[in-house]
Protein backbone atom coordinates (compact mmCIF):
# COMPACT_ATOMS: atom_id res chain seq x y z
CA UNK A 1 0.00 0.00 0.00
CA UNK A 2 1.67 3.42 -0.62
CA UNK A 3 0.45 6.45 1.45
CA UNK A 4 1.06 9.60 -0.56
CA UNK A 5 1.12 12.74 1.82
CA UNK A 6 3.13 15.15 -0.25
CA UNK A 7 1.49 15.64 -3.69
CA UNK A 8 -0.16 18.77 -3.60
CA UNK A 9 -2.73 18.12 -6.32
CA UNK A 10 -5.19 16.54 -4.22
CA UNK A 11 -7.34 18.83 -2.54
CA UNK A 12 -7.50 19.72 1.26
CA UNK A 13 -11.00 17.62 1.41
CA UNK A 14 -10.03 14.47 -0.48
CA UNK A 15 -11.36 11.68 1.18
CA UNK A 16 -9.75 7.70 1.01
CA UNK A 17 -10.63 4.66 2.76
CA UNK A 18 -12.91 1.22 2.59
CA UNK A 19 -15.76 0.07 1.86
CA UNK A 20 -17.32 -2.84 1.80
CA UNK A 21 -20.07 -4.31 0.08
CA UNK A 22 -22.43 -6.89 1.47
CA UNK A 23 -25.70 -8.69 0.94
CA UNK A 24 -27.39 -12.49 0.51
CA UNK A 25 -25.95 -14.66 -2.08
CA UNK A 26 -26.65 -13.40 -5.74
CA UNK A 27 -27.81 -9.71 -4.26
CA UNK A 28 -25.51 -7.96 -7.03
CA UNK A 29 -22.69 -7.51 -5.34
CA UNK A 30 -20.00 -8.19 -7.70
CA UNK A 31 -21.75 -6.62 -10.45
CA UNK A 32 -22.01 -3.28 -8.54
CA UNK A 33 -18.65 -3.23 -7.57
CA UNK A 34 -17.70 -4.03 -11.55
CA UNK A 35 -20.10 -0.94 -12.18
CA UNK A 36 -18.46 0.93 -9.51
CA UNK A 37 -15.09 0.68 -10.68
CA UNK A 38 -15.92 0.43 -14.56
CA UNK A 39 -13.53 -2.92 -15.54
CA UNK A 40 -14.05 -6.72 -14.67
CA UNK A 41 -12.48 -7.12 -11.70
CA UNK A 42 -15.00 -9.21 -9.35
CA UNK A 43 -16.19 -12.67 -11.08
CA UNK A 44 -20.53 -12.14 -11.68
CA UNK A 45 -22.20 -15.19 -12.00
CA UNK A 46 -26.48 -16.21 -12.25
CA UNK A 47 -25.99 -18.20 -9.26
CA UNK A 48 -24.56 -17.84 -5.37
CA UNK A 49 -21.47 -18.18 -3.54
CA UNK A 50 -19.12 -17.71 -6.78
CA UNK A 51 -17.18 -15.11 -5.03
CA UNK A 52 -15.09 -16.81 -2.34
CA UNK A 53 -11.56 -14.56 -2.36
CA UNK A 54 -12.09 -10.81 -1.12
CA UNK A 55 -11.57 -8.99 -4.49
CA UNK A 56 -10.71 -5.37 -3.92
CA UNK A 57 -11.73 -2.87 -6.59
CA UNK A 58 -10.56 1.11 -6.62
CA UNK A 59 -12.55 3.56 -7.45
CA UNK A 60 -10.67 6.58 -8.83
CA UNK A 61 -12.40 10.01 -8.41
CA UNK A 62 -11.05 13.75 -8.41
CA UNK A 63 -12.18 14.53 -4.77
CA UNK A 64 -12.01 11.09 -3.52
CA UNK A 65 -10.44 7.21 -3.46
CA UNK A 66 -12.78 4.64 -2.72
CA UNK A 67 -11.54 1.04 -2.36
CA UNK A 68 -14.14 -1.68 -2.39
CA UNK A 69 -14.14 -5.28 -0.48
CA UNK A 70 -16.33 -7.35 -2.30
CA UNK A 71 -17.40 -10.12 -0.13
CA UNK A 72 -18.85 -13.54 -0.34
CA UNK A 73 -22.46 -14.17 -0.11
CA UNK A 74 -23.13 -13.49 3.83
CA UNK A 75 -25.04 -16.65 5.30
CA UNK A 76 -26.10 -18.73 8.11
CA UNK A 77 -22.87 -21.62 8.87
CA UNK A 78 -23.64 -24.33 7.56
CA UNK A 79 -19.65 -26.47 6.91
CA UNK A 80 -17.01 -24.84 8.30
CA UNK A 81 -15.94 -23.40 4.84
CA UNK A 82 -19.01 -21.30 6.00
CA UNK A 83 -17.82 -20.28 8.93
CA UNK A 84 -14.80 -19.28 7.91
CA UNK A 85 -16.43 -17.13 5.10
CA UNK A 86 -18.64 -15.65 8.07
CA UNK A 87 -15.48 -15.01 10.33
CA UNK A 88 -13.30 -13.33 7.30
CA UNK A 89 -16.78 -11.44 6.33
CA UNK A 90 -17.14 -9.81 10.25
CA UNK A 91 -13.48 -9.23 10.07
CA UNK A 92 -13.77 -7.01 7.07
CA UNK A 93 -17.01 -5.06 8.23
CA UNK A 94 -15.14 -3.97 11.32
CA UNK A 95 -11.95 -3.00 9.86
CA UNK A 96 -13.88 -0.60 6.58
CA UNK A 97 -15.35 2.75 7.10
CA UNK A 98 -18.45 2.49 5.38
CA UNK A 99 -20.61 -0.77 4.57
CA UNK A 100 -22.59 -1.07 1.72
CA UNK A 101 -25.54 -3.30 2.30
CA UNK A 102 -26.98 -4.89 -1.12
CA UNK A 103 -30.94 -5.88 -1.04
CA UNK A 104 -32.29 -6.76 -4.80
CA UNK A 105 -35.64 -5.47 -5.47
CA UNK A 106 -36.80 -8.47 -7.10
CA UNK A 107 -36.80 -10.09 -3.83
CA UNK A 108 -38.46 -9.43 -0.97
CA UNK A 109 -36.59 -8.06 2.14
CA UNK A 110 -36.34 -11.40 4.01
CA UNK A 111 -34.54 -13.57 6.80
CA UNK A 112 -31.65 -13.57 5.42
CA UNK A 113 -31.52 -9.91 5.39
CA UNK A 114 -32.62 -9.15 8.78
CA UNK A 115 -29.63 -11.97 9.72
CA UNK A 116 -27.03 -9.42 8.20
CA UNK A 117 -28.30 -5.96 9.42
CA UNK A 118 -28.11 -8.30 12.84
CA UNK A 119 -24.66 -9.08 12.23
CA UNK A 120 -23.99 -5.45 11.13
CA UNK A 121 -25.24 -3.59 14.75
CA UNK A 122 -22.27 -5.80 15.82
CA UNK A 123 -19.98 -3.37 13.87
CA UNK A 124 -20.97 0.37 14.30
CA UNK A 125 -19.55 1.11 10.77
CA UNK A 126 -21.77 3.08 8.95
CA UNK A 127 -24.49 1.46 6.76
CA UNK A 128 -25.36 2.55 3.44
CA UNK A 129 -28.73 0.53 2.15
CA UNK A 130 -28.98 -0.25 -1.58
CA UNK A 131 -31.73 -1.04 -3.09
CA UNK A 132 -29.97 -3.09 -6.40
CA UNK A 133 -31.30 -4.35 -9.69
CA UNK A 134 -33.92 -1.43 -9.03
CA UNK A 135 -34.53 -1.34 -12.76
CA UNK A 136 -35.59 -4.77 -12.66
CA UNK A 137 -38.72 -4.23 -10.97
CA UNK A 138 -42.10 -1.84 -11.51
CA UNK A 139 -41.90 1.31 -9.53
CA UNK A 140 -44.51 0.34 -7.12
CA UNK A 141 -42.94 -3.02 -6.44
CA UNK A 142 -39.85 -0.72 -5.93
CA UNK A 143 -41.36 2.01 -3.51
CA UNK A 144 -42.28 -1.26 -1.66
CA UNK A 145 -38.86 -2.22 -1.15
CA UNK A 146 -37.37 0.79 -0.41
CA UNK A 147 -40.11 0.79 2.38
CA UNK A 148 -39.14 -2.82 3.80
CA UNK A 149 -35.22 -1.47 3.93
CA UNK A 150 -36.57 1.33 5.39
CA UNK A 151 -38.29 -0.47 8.10
CA UNK A 152 -35.61 -2.88 8.54
CA UNK A 153 -33.23 -0.20 8.99
CA UNK A 154 -35.35 0.83 12.26
CA UNK A 155 -35.35 -2.34 13.97
CA UNK A 156 -31.31 -2.06 13.32
CA UNK A 157 -30.80 1.17 14.17
CA UNK A 158 -31.45 2.83 10.70
CA UNK A 159 -29.23 3.15 7.48
CA UNK A 160 -27.11 5.71 6.97
CA UNK A 161 -28.83 6.10 3.10
CA UNK A 162 -31.02 4.38 1.15
CA UNK A 163 -30.34 4.81 -2.68
CA UNK A 164 -32.34 2.77 -4.93
CA UNK A 165 -29.05 1.35 -8.17
CA UNK A 166 -29.58 -0.76 -11.00
CA UNK A 167 -25.98 -1.72 -11.89
CA UNK A 168 -26.30 -3.13 -15.56
CA UNK A 169 -28.79 -0.17 -16.55
CA UNK A 170 -26.04 2.23 -15.42
CA UNK A 171 -28.98 3.76 -12.81
CA UNK A 172 -27.55 5.97 -9.95
CA UNK A 173 -24.23 4.35 -9.72
CA UNK A 174 -22.65 7.61 -9.54
CA UNK A 175 -24.97 8.15 -6.87
CA UNK A 176 -23.99 5.34 -5.00
CA UNK A 177 -20.12 5.89 -5.61
CA UNK A 178 -21.29 9.53 -4.13
CA UNK A 179 -22.86 8.51 -0.78
CA UNK A 180 -20.27 6.04 -0.23
CA UNK A 181 -17.49 8.45 -0.66
CA UNK A 182 -19.60 10.45 1.61
CA UNK A 183 -18.69 8.45 4.46
CA UNK A 184 -14.99 8.35 4.20
CA UNK A 185 -12.66 10.08 6.49
CA UNK A 186 -10.62 12.92 4.99
CA UNK A 187 -7.57 11.31 3.65
CA UNK A 188 -4.94 11.15 0.76
CA UNK A 189 -5.01 8.39 -1.39
CA UNK A 190 -4.30 5.03 -0.29
CA UNK A 191 -3.19 3.46 -3.99
CA UNK A 192 -2.02 5.14 -6.87
CA UNK A 193 -3.93 6.23 -9.53
CA UNK A 194 -5.27 3.70 -12.05
CA UNK A 195 -4.57 1.04 -9.83
CA UNK A 196 -7.98 -1.19 -10.47
CA UNK A 197 -7.41 -4.25 -8.08
CA UNK A 198 -4.90 -5.31 -5.63
CA UNK A 199 -6.29 -9.11 -5.94
CA UNK A 200 -2.69 -11.09 -6.98
CA UNK A 201 -3.16 -12.52 -10.41
CA UNK A 202 -3.58 -16.43 -9.51
CA UNK A 203 -6.67 -15.67 -7.65
CA UNK A 204 -8.24 -14.08 -10.53
CA UNK A 205 -6.93 -16.90 -12.89
CA UNK A 206 -8.38 -19.60 -10.43
CA UNK A 207 -11.90 -17.37 -10.23
CA UNK A 208 -11.90 -17.53 -14.07
CA UNK A 209 -11.30 -21.37 -14.30
CA UNK A 210 -13.89 -21.97 -11.76
CA UNK A 211 -15.88 -19.75 -13.69
CA UNK A 212 -15.58 -21.50 -16.60
CA UNK A 213 -15.69 -24.93 -15.02
CA UNK A 214 -19.18 -24.18 -13.06
CA UNK A 215 -20.88 -22.90 -16.92
CA UNK A 216 -24.03 -24.84 -16.91
CA UNK A 217 -23.31 -27.28 -14.19
CA UNK A 218 -24.07 -25.10 -11.64
CA UNK A 219 -27.13 -27.54 -10.14
CA UNK A 220 -24.71 -30.08 -10.12
CA UNK A 221 -21.62 -28.57 -8.15
CA UNK A 222 -22.65 -25.47 -6.74
CA UNK A 223 -20.07 -25.70 -3.64
CA UNK A 224 -18.06 -28.31 -4.23
CA UNK A 225 -15.67 -26.86 -6.55
CA UNK A 226 -11.70 -24.54 -5.55
CA UNK A 227 -9.30 -24.04 -8.08
CA UNK A 228 -5.48 -23.93 -7.31
CA UNK A 229 -3.52 -21.97 -9.71
CA UNK A 230 0.01 -24.75 -9.05
CA UNK A 231 2.31 -23.06 -11.51
CA UNK A 232 2.97 -19.85 -13.75
CA UNK A 233 6.30 -20.50 -16.22
CA UNK A 234 7.30 -18.48 -18.80
CA UNK A 235 8.57 -20.43 -22.01
CA UNK A 236 12.06 -18.75 -23.64
CA UNK A 237 11.03 -16.23 -26.21
CA UNK A 238 12.38 -18.09 -29.94
CA UNK A 239 15.33 -16.56 -31.33
CA UNK A 240 13.52 -15.55 -34.41
CA UNK A 241 10.57 -14.44 -32.65
CA UNK A 242 9.49 -10.44 -33.46
CA UNK A 243 9.51 -7.82 -30.92
CA UNK A 244 5.52 -7.49 -30.56
CA UNK A 245 5.01 -11.28 -30.62
CA UNK A 246 3.53 -11.75 -26.72
CA UNK A 247 4.81 -13.82 -24.66
CA UNK A 248 4.00 -17.94 -24.34
CA UNK A 249 2.95 -19.17 -20.64
CA UNK A 250 2.21 -22.06 -18.94
CA UNK A 251 -0.49 -22.03 -16.39
CA UNK A 252 -1.29 -24.98 -14.46
CA UNK A 253 -3.94 -25.30 -12.23
CA UNK A 254 -5.88 -28.13 -10.44
CA UNK A 255 -9.49 -28.46 -10.20
CA UNK A 256 -10.52 -30.20 -6.92
CA UNK A 257 -13.84 -31.36 -6.08
CA UNK A 258 -15.24 -33.45 -3.29
CA UNK A 259 -15.90 -36.80 -5.29
CA UNK A 260 -15.38 -38.92 -8.03
CA UNK A 261 -18.98 -38.30 -9.89
CA UNK A 262 -18.51 -34.65 -10.07
CA UNK A 263 -14.89 -35.53 -11.13
CA UNK A 264 -16.68 -37.39 -14.46
CA UNK A 265 -19.19 -34.02 -14.74
CA UNK A 266 -16.24 -31.47 -14.87
CA UNK A 267 -13.93 -33.80 -17.34
CA UNK A 268 -16.85 -34.89 -19.78
CA UNK A 269 -17.17 -37.54 -22.37
CA UNK A 270 -14.11 -38.19 -23.17
CA UNK A 271 -12.75 -35.26 -22.03
CA UNK A 272 -14.77 -32.98 -24.35
CA UNK A 273 -16.32 -30.90 -21.46
CA UNK A 274 -12.57 -30.01 -19.75
CA UNK A 275 -11.54 -29.07 -23.17
CA UNK A 276 -14.55 -26.40 -23.26
CA UNK A 277 -13.67 -25.16 -19.59
CA UNK A 278 -9.78 -24.94 -21.07
CA UNK A 279 -10.66 -22.85 -23.72
CA UNK A 280 -13.47 -20.70 -22.29
CA UNK A 281 -11.01 -19.91 -19.28
CA UNK A 282 -7.64 -19.19 -21.63
CA UNK A 283 -9.20 -16.73 -23.12
CA UNK A 284 -9.97 -14.78 -19.93
CA UNK A 285 -6.36 -15.60 -19.18
CA UNK A 286 -5.24 -14.30 -22.17
CA UNK A 287 -6.46 -11.10 -21.58
CA UNK A 288 -5.81 -10.61 -18.07
CA UNK A 289 -2.10 -11.42 -18.47
CA UNK A 290 -2.08 -10.29 -22.02
CA UNK A 291 0.04 -12.88 -23.11
CA UNK A 292 -0.57 -16.26 -24.88
CA UNK A 293 -1.44 -19.23 -22.89
CA UNK A 294 -1.17 -22.97 -22.58
CA UNK A 295 -3.80 -23.68 -20.06
CA UNK A 296 -2.60 -26.83 -18.68
CA UNK A 297 -6.26 -28.42 -16.67
CA UNK A 298 -6.26 -31.33 -13.76
CA UNK A 299 -9.00 -32.16 -11.91
CA UNK A 300 -8.52 -33.97 -8.66
CA UNK A 301 -10.77 -35.50 -6.27
CA UNK A 302 -10.24 -33.97 -2.35
CA UNK A 303 -13.05 -35.93 -0.60
CA UNK A 304 -14.96 -33.67 1.64
CA UNK A 305 -12.71 -30.53 1.31
CA UNK A 306 -15.74 -27.99 2.78
CA UNK A 307 -15.70 -29.61 6.18
CA UNK A 308 -11.94 -30.88 6.24
CA UNK A 309 -9.35 -27.54 7.58
CA UNK A 310 -6.34 -29.13 5.85
CA UNK A 311 -7.68 -29.28 2.88
CA UNK A 312 -9.00 -25.83 3.60
CA UNK A 313 -5.96 -24.28 4.33
CA UNK A 314 -4.70 -25.99 1.07
CA UNK A 315 -6.51 -24.70 -0.93
CA UNK A 316 -6.38 -21.09 0.04
CA UNK A 317 -9.04 -20.61 2.92
N1 LIG B 1 -30.80 -6.63 -14.74
C1 LIG B 1 -29.91 -6.58 -13.74
N2 LIG B 1 -29.35 -7.71 -13.29
C2 LIG B 1 -28.44 -7.61 -12.29
C3 LIG B 1 -28.08 -6.38 -11.70
N3 LIG B 1 -27.17 -6.61 -10.73
C4 LIG B 1 -26.95 -7.93 -10.72
N4 LIG B 1 -27.70 -8.55 -11.66
C5 LIG B 1 -27.72 -10.01 -11.97
O1 LIG B 1 -27.93 -10.74 -10.79
C6 LIG B 1 -27.11 -11.92 -10.75
C7 LIG B 1 -26.26 -11.93 -9.50
O2 LIG B 1 -25.38 -10.83 -9.52
P1 LIG B 1 -23.94 -10.90 -8.81
O3 LIG B 1 -23.35 -9.55 -8.94
O4 LIG B 1 -23.17 -12.08 -9.27
O5 LIG B 1 -24.40 -11.16 -7.30
P2 LIG B 1 -23.49 -11.35 -6.00
O6 LIG B 1 -24.23 -10.72 -4.89
O7 LIG B 1 -22.11 -10.89 -6.26
O8 LIG B 1 -23.56 -12.93 -5.85
P3 LIG B 1 -22.63 -13.91 -4.97
O9 LIG B 1 -21.27 -13.89 -5.60
O10 LIG B 1 -23.33 -15.19 -5.18
O11 LIG B 1 -22.67 -13.46 -3.57
C8 LIG B 1 -26.29 -11.88 -12.04
O12 LIG B 1 -26.92 -12.70 -12.98
C9 LIG B 1 -26.34 -10.42 -12.46
O13 LIG B 1 -26.23 -10.25 -13.85
C10 LIG B 1 -28.72 -5.19 -12.21
O14 LIG B 1 -28.47 -4.07 -11.78
N5 LIG B 1 -29.63 -5.34 -13.22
Amino acid sequence: MTLDYHRPEHPETYRAGFACIVGRPNAGKSTLVNALVGTKVAITSGRPQTTRHTIRGIVHREDAQLVLVDTPGLHRPRTLLGTRLNDLVLGTLAEVDVVGFCMPADQKVGPGDEFIARMLTDVRTPVVALATKAHTVPQPRLVEHLIAIEQLGESFGGFADIVPVSSLEDYQVDVVADVLCSHLPVSPPLYPQGELTDEPENVMIAELVREAALEGVRDELPHSLAVVVEEIETRPRRPNARPEDLDLLDVHVTVFVERDSQKAIVIGRKGARLREVGTRAREGIEALLGARVYLDLHVKVAKDWQRDPKQLQRLGF
